[in-house]
């Protein structure tokens, strides 16, 4: 495989398992794999599935980096499609063994309809089970999120929780709704009969917030700071948590499942399980610090510089002004109601059933994670230049 220097090879783990003697016949779909997850998903099948025959990426936009990775022993079909339209996702799905279902609309900034929020995450996600159960996939592994649990509309804490922490899972806006409507339909199929009478096999997983090479909204940040001469101010008390994974880490866990999902059908069908990893539980923005900082911002204040109520001011300011200027344009700033209420809630997992189920370790460590992003942060900058 040709290689990348934003995502580079993964440590020692498997490594040279593609050249390994052991047969190729499996034929893997990856919607959405060319987003910021899909295509590390697509990167980590590649490196570390030996059985892979064909890899089919299927999203609305192909990314040039596609045709780099036809050069190598798997054969990599790029197909460009849309999941609400069915018979595009009924074609693609046609002789796959497994189908890893990223594909989605994260939008929690207003830029897109609630509905085609809807159409998208939903409807994709009915038209991707119909599909293998009429062209006999078994196997299909959804990544859901951790918004489908909360933080909830009342911003109650969710401390170091796992997939059996009680919890008021009520959501109002559009992203978590459809993500957690999406999940209980992909939840719902397990077991259905596929053509050729064997059962539909699925499970959900649920990374919280993700970070690594490729997060548009971590380069959102870094921009912001340098527009504000190389610092950002602090908004959120140091004290709220926020469960955050690297993206590798949820790619080796997407491969993990998808390959054990066979052998151990009984056990993880209709399951779901939170992505994580060993990285530190730390507020929102001291988080981003950790790779911003050193790439030369920095964070101004122990404590929020703007008391509270005047946050919530200014980000229902932003809600009404999104509103009044969308006939001349798109404004989507980073603060409104929700974005705020999700920075400002306390929500972490502490759980290790991914471990016990099907035996995921992260595939790479808190430092390497670290910095890598950072690696990738600074050529975002230099870039930028
Ligand atoms: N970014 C995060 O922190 C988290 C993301 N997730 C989930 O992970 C998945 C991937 O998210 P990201 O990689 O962050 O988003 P992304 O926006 O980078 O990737 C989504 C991909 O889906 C594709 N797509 C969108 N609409 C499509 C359609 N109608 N038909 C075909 N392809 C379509 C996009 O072109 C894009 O390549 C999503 O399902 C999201 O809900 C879950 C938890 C956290
Ligand atoms: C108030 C601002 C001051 O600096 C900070 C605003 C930060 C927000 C943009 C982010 C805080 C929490 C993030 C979300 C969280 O990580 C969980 C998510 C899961 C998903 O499935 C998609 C992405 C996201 C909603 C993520 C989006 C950005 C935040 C709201």
């Amino acid at each position: 495989m040709a290689s990348d220097s934003r995502f580079g090879r993964p440590g020692t783990v498997a490594a040279g398992m593609a050249d390994s003697a052991q047969a190729q016949k499996l034929v893997y779909l990856v919607t959405g794999g060319c987003g910021f997850l899909g295509e590390h998903v697509v990167r980590m099948l590649l490196q570390q599935e030996p059985q892979l025959r064909e890899l089919r990426i299927f999203d609305l936009h192909l990314g040039p980096w596609l045709e780099e990775l036809k050069t190598g022993p798997v054969q990599v079909t790029a197909i460009q499609g849309d999941v609400t339209q069915a018979h595009e996702v009924a074609a693609a799905v046609a002789g796959a063994h497994v189908v890893i279902h990223t594909a989605g609309l994260v939008d929690v900034f207003g830029k897109t309809s609630p509905e085609t929020i809807h159409e998208v995450n939903v409807q994709g996600t009915r038209n991707v089970i119909e599909a293998c159960v009429q062209t006999g996939t078994r196997f299909l592994v959804y990544t859901s999120s951790m918004e489908v649990v909360g933080p909830n509309v009342k911003g109650q804490p969710f401390y170091r929780g796992n997939e059996n922490t009680p919890y008021e899972a009520v959501h109002r806006h559009p992203y978590p709704c459809s993500k957690a409507l999406a999940e209980q339909l992909v939840l719902e199929a397990n077991g259905r009969k596929v053509l050729g009478g064997l059962p539909l096999v699925t499970c959900a997983l649920r990374p919280t917030g993700i970070y690594g090479e490729g997060h548009q909204i971590m380069r959102d940040f870094y921009h912001q700071g340098l527009r504000l001469g190389g610092r950002l101010f602090r908004a959120i008390p140091a004290s709220v948590e926020h469960g955050r994974v690297y993206v590798g880490n949820v790619a080796w866990m997407h491969v993990l499942v998808a390959r054990e999902l066979e052998h151990r059908a009984a056990l993880m069908g209709g399951q779901v399980y939170f992505c994580y990893d060993n990285s530190p539980y730390k507020s929102y923005e001291d988080f981003n610090m950790e790779f911003l900082g050193p790439c030369g911002l920095r964070l101004v204040g122990t404590h929020p510089l703007l008391p509270y109520w005047l946050l919530v001011f200014l980000a229902a300011l932003n809600v009404l002004l999104q509103w009044l200027l969308r006939p001349l344009l798109l404004y989507a700033p980073l603060l409104n109601p929700y974005t705020l209420a999700m920075a400002n809630t306390t929500f972490t997992v502490s759980t290790d059933k991914a471990r016990r189920h099907f035996g995921y370790e992260p595939l790479f460590s808190w430092e390497e994670s670290r910095t890598r992003t950072i690696r990738w942060v600074q050529a975002v900058e230099g870039s930028a230049q």
